[in-house]
């Protein structure tokens, strides 16, 4: 699996936040990416996940412009957002199967419906399944959408604050997922303005981007 950025560039407001990104996600690795509020870090994992088409510069899949494997892209890539991006109105199981179906991974309702409860039972969640989300706490909202990873079929990960509201035990958790992840070859891009302890940073696979908040971006080799 590889991502790259060519020159990567994206201004705002007459303001560069970051220019001339040259950056290489590969196989096992897992990238934080750090840096002041307002420094680029939402914009930047937009940007690489396909949602925004106004910067500068170029992004390859697999060595090949995005723009021309568009399709196989998204079908390797997840983005869970830093809103929790679920629909309140539905149940934790209807908005997961909802997602599965979308992704036109699994067709066959019985196994879908299979496969979210058990991804809910994963995330803490088991025994909630038919509570309408609007009814669950902010952490639960959030793990809903987390239960996504759980699903288990794309490689590259791409997360925007994804601790945001979960308990020290749910982020021990989803360390763990992520570093299990990438030993198993896939990849993960995540910000996080939380202190992940020493469990990411013992496991061989962490690599950090840093904004300066000046338009700079340093990237570990
Ligand atoms: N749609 C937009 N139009 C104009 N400016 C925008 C837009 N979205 C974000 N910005 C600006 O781009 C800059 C970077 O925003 P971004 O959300 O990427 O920062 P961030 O590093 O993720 O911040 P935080 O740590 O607060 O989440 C900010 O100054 C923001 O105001």
């Amino acid at each position: 699996m590889q991502l790259d950025t060519l020159k990567l560039g994206c201004e705002r407001d007459e303001r560069w936040l970051f220019s001339d990104l040259d950056w290489q996600i590969r196989s096992g690795e897992l990238w934080r990416i750090e840096g002041p509020n307002g420094s680029g870090k939402t914009t930047l994992l937009r940007i690489l996940s396909g949602q925004m088409a106004d910067y500068t510069g170029t992004l390859l899949w697999q060595g090949e412009p995005l723009a021309r494997c568009r399709e196989a892209f998204m079908a390797s890539m997840l983005y869970i957002g830093h809103r929790p991006g679920i629909k309140k109105a539905l149940t934790a199981l209807e908005n997961l199967d909802w997602y599965q179906a979308m992704s036109a991974f699994e067709k066959r309702r019985g196994v879908r419906r299979d496969a979210c409860f058990q991804a809910l039972a994963e995330v803490g969640l088991a025994g909630f399944e038919e509570t309408p989300v609007e009814n669950l706490s902010a952490g639960q909202q959030r793990r809903v959408a987390l239960a996504r990873l759980a699903l288990g079929h794309q490689r590259l990960w791409i997360l925007d604050e994804p601790f945001t509201a979960i308990d020290r035990a749910g982020v021990r958790q989803l360390e763990g997922w992520m570093m299990a992840h990438c030993r198993a070859g896939g990849s993960v891009v995540v910000t996080s303005h939380h202190d992940s302890g020493e469990l990411l940073p013992s496991s061989g696979v962490l690599k950090n981007l840093r904004f300066d908040g000046q338009g700079g971006v340093h990237v570990d080799c």
